[in-house]
C-alpha cells in the first residue's frame, strides 16, 4: 500500500534531512517540502495562521494526487496546526502516517541550518514558528523521532518500522 510519510515539527528539527535519506529506501517516492514549495505553488502564501492552513491543506492535496498516481509521497513541513493534521487525515485515511519530528527548541535554535532563528531573534522575521507564532504539538501521532537523541539512522529505521507496509528499494 502506497503511504504519505508527513514530516511535523519545527524549523530545523530536521524534517528535511529525513525526508532525503528516507527516499533513499522507499520505492517510487516523491519529497513534497514546504520550504520548496513556497518558492512555487505556495509563493502567494505568508506566515499568518490563515496562510499556514491554506499551505497545509494545499499539499495535503498535492500529496493525494500523488497517491492517485502510485506514488509513496514524504512531506516535510512544519504544519504547525492541529487542525491541517487532522484534516489531511481525514482526507488520506489510513495512508496517512504522521510523524513528529520533535527537537527541542533550543536544539533547534543553535541548529540554525537557514540562520532564520536568528533573523528572527532579531526581528528581521516575523510570527516564526516557536518564536512568535505557535507549533501545536501532535497529540498521537503514529511515530515520534527524537532527534536530539537519535541519530539520522536510527531515526529513518524507526520511521520504516512503522510503515512497513511500502515497498522498499
Ligand atoms: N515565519 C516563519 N516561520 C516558519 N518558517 C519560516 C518562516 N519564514 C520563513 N520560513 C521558512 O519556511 C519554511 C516553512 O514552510 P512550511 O510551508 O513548511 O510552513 S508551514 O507549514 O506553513 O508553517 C521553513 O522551512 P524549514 O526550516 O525547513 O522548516 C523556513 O525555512
Ligand atoms: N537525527 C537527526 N535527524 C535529522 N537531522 C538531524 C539529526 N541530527 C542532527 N540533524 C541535523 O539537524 C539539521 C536539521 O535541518 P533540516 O533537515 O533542514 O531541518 P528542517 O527541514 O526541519 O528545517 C541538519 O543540519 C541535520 O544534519
Amino acid at each position: 500500500m502506497n503511504q504519505m510519510i508527513w514530516l511535523t515539527g519545527l524549523s530545523g528539527s530536521g524534517k528535511s534531512t529525513l525526508a532525503e535519506e528516507l527516499k533513499n529506501h522507499i520505492e517510487n517516492c516523491y519529497i513534497l517540502d514546504g520550504d520548496t514549495l513556497r518558492r512555487g505553488i505556495n509563493q502567494d502564501l505568508q506566515f499568518s495562521e490563515e496562510d499556514r492552513l491554506e499551505v497545509g491543506r494545499r499539499i495535503g492535496e498535492i500529496g493525494k494526487i500523488l497517491l492517485d498516481a502510485n506514488l509513496n509521497v514524504i512531506v516535510a513541513s512544519i504544519s504547525p496546526y492541529r487542525s491541517t493534521r487532522d484534516k489531511v487525515r481525514s482526507l488520506i485515511g489510513d495512508s496517512y502516517k504522521e510523524v513528529y519530528v520533535q527537537c527541542p527548541l533550543e536544539v533547534c535554535e543553535e541548529r540554525d541550518p537557514k540562520g532564520l532563528y536568528k533573523q528572527a531573534r532579531a526581528g528581521q522575521i516575523k510570527h516564526f514558528t516557536g518564536i512568535d507564532s505557535p507549533y501545536e504539538e501532535p497529540i498521537c501521532p503514529d511515530v515520534i523521532v527524537e532527534t536530539d537523541k537519535f541519530s539520522l539512522d536510527e531515526c529513518v529505521s524507526k520511521i520504516l518500522q512503522h510503515t512497513s507496509a511500502m515497498r522498499r528499494k
